[in-house]
């Protein structure tokens, strides 16, 4: 913590404590506000769109615990089922008729899945994604795309976006070379470069896997036929079609991005939205594939608390509540508004800010020119982005505490929030310009 003011004294206090136990003082690095420049502000309680910090400080809350909380913190529908099912046990170690139930949802959400094994990561769902498209092949190559994150898995950490891209490391130190070299990268929305990745390793790539909407670089839209042609190079060289919607699923429709697009995967990975705030996520694809994963076929999945009662409960409460009408409407009209909110503070600041947005998650650039790659991301102004994130929190708005992260923005906003974020941005905004000109 360098410049915040004694009204974070309680957060300051709680990072010193926890930097004495945790490593950086926190479970996931992203939070350490290292991208910021700042120490973190600890969090008490949240509840609709607001979270609350120890220092009893209120903020409008566009990150969202990363993108599960689509209805908002704290939904009372979800914390009942939270209850009646902690009421009944925390876990069993053996199936339960919820997790059939939740699979009936994901499976009719989805219309690329016949199939779905629930897992207690997006971590873990892609890894194992992986690992049957592998097995499924013969293959052991993989295909990812530069700044798309998957996940914390050694496969994957390989010019990975999110916390990776904030430290700015190409690859991560204790991934095997050996692992890495069979990740091939693509940048984002070049399907030429995944075509002469084919090329080059002909016969050897098992899976492409893409975020079909980036959102661990700031949100990057996929260009007009990128995911199609993705989707005719694995067919051509019979490699699978692996959809990371970790992020997508559930947020940018209710059949994901797939839904949006219109491109269907061989295998689709879920996490975040699915669980509810608790830690559930999941894989799912076509029979044919999915059959291949113990008890029924030979590649080895397993977990202890996979498909957990608590979170199952959550899960299906969650999926429930946006499966009724206007959900996606409203979400996409709140996205609309901070949008053109933000695009009308920028310009009235004199600030460049390209935009970004698919649905209800969305990314202000500190540039002039479009975005469509990660490279195009590293080419934006990050100091102006601190210096826009830290006006902002000091306004109440708590945004990702990173440039390459996505705002999330939920069915508990409410157009008043979305006017105050604006007004907050447009005072954070003309702060900025003054910095530019000093
Ligand atoms: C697209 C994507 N895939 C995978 C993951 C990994 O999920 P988890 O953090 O639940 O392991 C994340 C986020 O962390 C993600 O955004
Ligand atoms: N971008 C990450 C996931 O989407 C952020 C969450 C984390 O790494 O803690």
């Amino acid at each position: 913590m360098t410049d915040q003011h004694d009204s974070y004294a309680e957060s300051r206090a709680a990072y010193a404590a926890a930097c004495r136990l945790l490593p950086g003082g926190v479970n996931s690095p992203v939070r350490a506000f290292g991208g910021v420049d700042l120490g973190p502000v600890f969090i008490e309680s949240a509840k609709g769109a607001r979270v609350f910090d120890v220092d009893g400080r209120e903020y409008i809350d566009y990150v969202g615990s990363w993108g599960p909380m689509i209805l908002g913190h704290a939904h009372p529908e979800v914390v009942a089922a939270i209850h009646a099912a902690a009421d009944k046990g925390t876990s069993f170690g053996a199936p339960t008729q919820a997790e059939t139930a939740l699979a009936e949802r994901i499976v009719g959400a989805m219309a690329s899945i016949e199939k779905v094994r629930l897992v207690s990561s997006g971590t873990e769902a892609v890894m194992s994604a992986v690992r049957l498209a592998r097995a499924f092949t013969g293959r052991e190559m993989i295909v990812k795309m530069a700044g798309c994150y998957h996940g914390h898995s050694d496969s994957f950490l390989v010019a990975a976006g999110s916390g990776v891209a904030e430290q700015g490391t190409a690859s991560c130190p204790g991934v095997p070379r050996a692992l890495a070299q069979l990740t091939v990268v693509a940048p984002y929305n070049d399907a030429a470069a995944v075509r002469a990745a084919f090329e080059r390793h002909k016969n050897r790539i098992a899976a492409v896997l893409v975020e079909p909407v980036a959102a661990n670089m700031g949100v990057v839209p996929p260009a007009a036929g990128y995911l199609e042609t993705l989707r005719r190079l694995c067919d051509e060289n019979g490699t699978l079609l692996i959809f990371d919607e970790v992020i997508s699923g559930f947020r940018v429709a209710f059949g994901g991005a797939q839904e949006r697009y219109g491109v269907r995967a061989d295998l689709t990975c879920l996490g975040k939205i699915i669980g509810g705030g608790l830690p559930l996520a999941a894989f799912g694809g076509r029979a044919a594939i999915m059959e291949h994963l113990a008890p029924t076929g030979k590649v080895y999945q397993a977990g202890t608390l996979s498909g957990n009662p608590i979170a199952t409960a959550a899960a299906i409460a969650t999926l429930d509540l946006l499966a009724r009408p206007g959900c996606y409407e409203r979400l996409e009209s709140l996205g609309a508004a901070l949008e053109s909110g933000l695009a009308r503070a920028a310009a009235r600041a004199g600030v460049p800010l390209t935009i970004n947005r698919v649905g209800s998650i969305l990314s202000g650039f500190f540039c002039d020119r479009p975005v469509r790659d990660f490279a195009d991301v590293q080419a934006t102004d990050i100091a102006r982005f601190k210096r826009f994130f830290a006006e902002m929190l000091e306004r109440g708005v708590y945004l990702a505490p990173s440039a390459y992260e996505a705002m999330f923005v939920s069915l508990a906003h409410t157009d008043a929030d979305i006017g105050r974020t604006v007004e907050a941005a447009q005072a954070s905004l003309k702060a900025v310009a003054r910095a530019i000109r000093l």
